[in-house]
């Protein structure tokens, strides 16, 4: 069975990380996750990762580094590729059009929060990466 491509976004300012809590009227409601979404029709990943975060969160991004991907069965029993892209900030303010709840937050604060579990490897992976770049003083 062919997975479904979901792009989603890794987007940190000031040493914080920005998070999305699933509105009730999206599937798997109240899980946090990296916002984005699925590709559509011929979009390459970065192109649909930049509809994706202009609908859901009004802000204008450009992905760079593309992180590895985690797999997962959707509630209706599909397969789920999820594909995260760090990205830079270009333009825009950031608002929750979609979501019920859109935070920064320290990686700390980000590791209290419940992830949908096609996530946490994802956040594993980022803070593996980003404390090898914190200086521990
Ligand atoms: N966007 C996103 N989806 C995730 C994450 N983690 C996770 O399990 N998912 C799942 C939830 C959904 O089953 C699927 C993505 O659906 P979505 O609802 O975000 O995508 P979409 O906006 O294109 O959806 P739609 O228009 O078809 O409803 O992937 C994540 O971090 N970001």
């Amino acid at each position: 069975m062919e997975a479904i491509q979901v792009v989603c976004a890794i987007i940190i300012s000031e040493g914080k990380l920005l998070c999305a809590k699933r509105s009730e009227s999206m599937s798997l409601p109240g899980y946090w996750e990296f916002p984005g979404g699925k590709i559509e029709g011929k979009e390459t990943e970065q192109e649909a990762l930049i509809r994706e975060i202009k609908e859901e969160l009004g802000v204008n991004v450009i992905p760079t580094q593309k992180l590895t991907s985690s797999h997962l069965k959707s509630e209706k029993g599909k397969l789920i590729e999820l594909i995260p892209y760090v990205c830079l900030w270009e333009s825009g303010k950031l608002v929750a059009l979609e979501h019920e709840e859109v935070a920064f937050y320290s990686f700390d604060q980000a590791k209290k929060l419940n992830w949908a579990p096609a996530d946490i490897p994802i956040f594993d992976e980022l803070l593996t990466f980003f404390s090898k770049l914190t200086p521990r003083l």
